[in-house]
């Protein structure tokens, strides 16, 4: 991996609940063309940390910057939809989907995240966003076609497995066209060949050189996919490092055997 540039620093942020820290004072930095993992027992903030870089929570200390082509910019005060446009896609866990919707419309409307319209003007047709609604299309069947769903356009996408739920959340975020992903436990609930399928497109994806952060709770999923791993326990950041690194490193043991013994 060549560290080509920084895509986002996450500055000593801190955030709580009711007074209870779900972060405090975590710091971490990731390189263009990284994956980088999110590991850590349950509650330890990893979804809080994630939406506090798509912007659908704010830090009550602390800063997220991100940049990419040389631009850099605090994040701070800016909406998800904002975030959206400047390229930073996140898949929730479980899944979101719009109900009532084919599974290509759902992908189209992640297109529309990029474009100035948004997705009602464009779907009133108004002259002006036809092109542009072609375009679009487009986008959306070939990322349909990029997670094995291309003969499932135009099915319900309430109705599609989890797997492909899952694979057609994926696509509405790449549709986007995203500098960074943020996957937030993409292989939860999966089977094993879904879950295979979704670890080899994750590979072509970092291949391709898309940085991406990833929320995962499978160590075998996690160690295959990772650049490098940052682990939370109870809101901080306790360790960081290769795969390798991670699994030996004491701390890391102890707050998981401590999880284990909790729960
Ligand atoms: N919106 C919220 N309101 C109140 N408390 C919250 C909220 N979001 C998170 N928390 C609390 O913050 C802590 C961290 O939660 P978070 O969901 O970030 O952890 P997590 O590491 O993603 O856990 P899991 O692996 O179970 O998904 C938990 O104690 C949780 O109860």
């Amino acid at each position: 991996m060549s560290t080509v540039g920084t895509v986002l620093t996450v500055e000593s942020v801190s955030r709580s609940f009711g007074g209870v820290y779900a972060l405090r004072d975590v710091s971490l930095t990731v390189a263009e063309g990284e994956t980088r993992a999110v590991i850590g027992p349950n509650g330890a903030g990893k979804s809080t940390l994630f939406n506090l870089i798509s912007g659908h929570l704010t830090p009550e200390r602390g800063a997220v910057r991100y940049g990419v082509d040389g631009d850099r910019r605090s994040l701070d005060h800016l909406a998800p939809h904002v975030r959206a446009r400047l390229g930073i896609a996140i898949v929730f866990q479980g899944s979101r989907l719009f109900r009532g919707m084919t599974a290509l419309e759902n992908v189209m409307v992640g297109a529309h995240a990029r474009t100035r319209h948004g997705f009602l003007s464009g779907a009133l047709r108004l002259p002006r966003h036809r092109r542009e609604e072609a375009a679009i299309r487009a986008d959306a069947l070939a990322a349909l076609d990029r997670v094995g769903l291309a003969g499932w356009a135009d099915r319900a996408a309430d109705i599609l497995p989890l797997g492909q739920q899952r694979a057609l959340q994926l696509a509405r975020a790449l549709c986007a066209r995203p500098r960074l992903l943020l996957l937030d436990e993409p292989a939860s609930g999966l089977r094993a060949t879904e879950r295979e399928t979704l670890a080899r497109l994750i590979e072509d994806l970092r291949a391709e050189g898309l940085t991406m952060m990833l929320v995962e709770h499978d160590m075998a999923f996690v160690g295959r996919l990772a650049d490098r791993i940052s682990v939370l326990d109870l809101g901080r950041n306790i360790a960081e490092g290769t795969p390798e690194e991670i699994r030996g490193d004491e701390a890391v043991i102890a707050a998981y055997l401590g999880a284990e013994a909790a729960g």
